[in-house]
């Protein structure tokens, strides 16, 4: 039996798990759902599942018992993915979720955090914050709410799958490339001290300074860091298959490379992609980025052909 990787060592090479997290019922519409299940049927993971290093893992899904409310629906699922995430990397393996909308994040990095033992850094890729509590959220939809509750406020439901407390260290949490938010969430960040590089100061510096920056404070965490990546974060125009298409945005070869250098630093546990929805894809191009931004972070790898 493989023994736990320690989180300073090099994240590369290890065996990439992918654990796909079929949530859709933290958005007002559902479609994201079905992102797993089709980019597991798509092209794209067909010409990828060749990789030596890349396995899927499972797939899980969100319970649909009659009389569960949608919060208890994503805690059951938060539950189990935070214990799938902690057993792929007992084993050695590096844990590549995803979703499903983004309140799986809560289940992703409480897993992730109870085998660091404590508090990381996160690097939180976004065109929303999902920072809000439910007294402060407009929409009522969990899927804006995952930030805050891996920074320890939310509904005590949804708190319970990792460390006591808190899962992030607000110091070395950093959200990037927000486009559209309310008042609220951006308070809590600020309150909290987590730094915030929105999409109109990305425009001033340019991504790549903002991303070194962000990649900067959240790497310097003592105990590791994640990255998780919505969809959303990109422009719709470029990749249309996302829960919550906002205009403008980020380009893909800029994600693409940052996220290439980001896999070499020492501490990186784990990585997340959610918000697909296959319903808005346009000829498959959002699961080709899918494709391309694992392969980003997979180990150099021959194909088993
Ligand atoms: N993961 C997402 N797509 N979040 C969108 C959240 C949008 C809005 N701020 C809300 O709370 O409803």
């Amino acid at each position: 039996m493989p023994q736990p990787t320690p989180p300073r060592s090099p994240s590369l090479p290890r065996r990439l798990r992918i654990i796909g997290a079929a949530s859709g019922v933290g958005a007002q519409d559902h479609e994201c759902e079905h992102g797993p299940v089709a980019f597991h049927r798509s092209q794209a993971w067909h010409e990828l599942e060749h990789h030596p290093l890349i396995d899927w893992g499972e797939t899980l899904y969100a319970p649909d018992r009659p009389g569960l409310s949608p919060l208890e629906r994503i805690a059951q699922l938060c539950a189990r993915l935070a214990d799938a995430v902690a057993q792929a990397r007992a084993a050695g393996e590096f844990p590549l979720v995803l979703g499903g909308d983004h309140s799986v994040a809560i289940g992703t990095w409480s897993g992730v955090a109870r085998t660091a033992g404590e508090p990381l850094g996160l690097l939180w890729i976004d065109a929303h914050m999902d920072s809000h509590t439910p007294e402060t959220t407009h929409s009522g939809a969990i899927h804006g709410m995952p930030l805050a509750c891996l920074l320890g406020r939310g509904d005590k439901r949804l708190l319970g799958f990792g460390l006591p407390g808190r899962q992030l260290l607000a110091a070395h949490t950093v959200v990037l490339g927000p486009r559209s938010y309310e008042t609220e969430e951006a308070e809590l960040l600020q309150r909290l001290g987590v730094r915030v590089i929105g999409a109109e100061e990305i425009a001033a510096k340019g991504f790549a300074a903002a991303f070194a920056e962000a990649v900067a404070i959240v790497a310097a965490a003592p105990h590791g860091f994640g990255l998780t990546l919505d969809l959303d974060a990109f422009d719709p125009r470029l990749v249309p298959g996302v829960g919550s298409p906002e205009p403008d945005g980020l380009g893909t070869w800029e994600v693409i490379e940052g996220l290439r250098a980001l896999a070499r630093a020492p501490g990186l546990l784990a990585l997340e992609i959610v918000e697909y929805n296959p319903d808005r894809d346009r000829g498959g191009v959002t699961a080709d980025l899918i494709a391309d931004l694992i392969a980003a972070v997979a180990p150099p790898g021959r194909a088993r052909g």
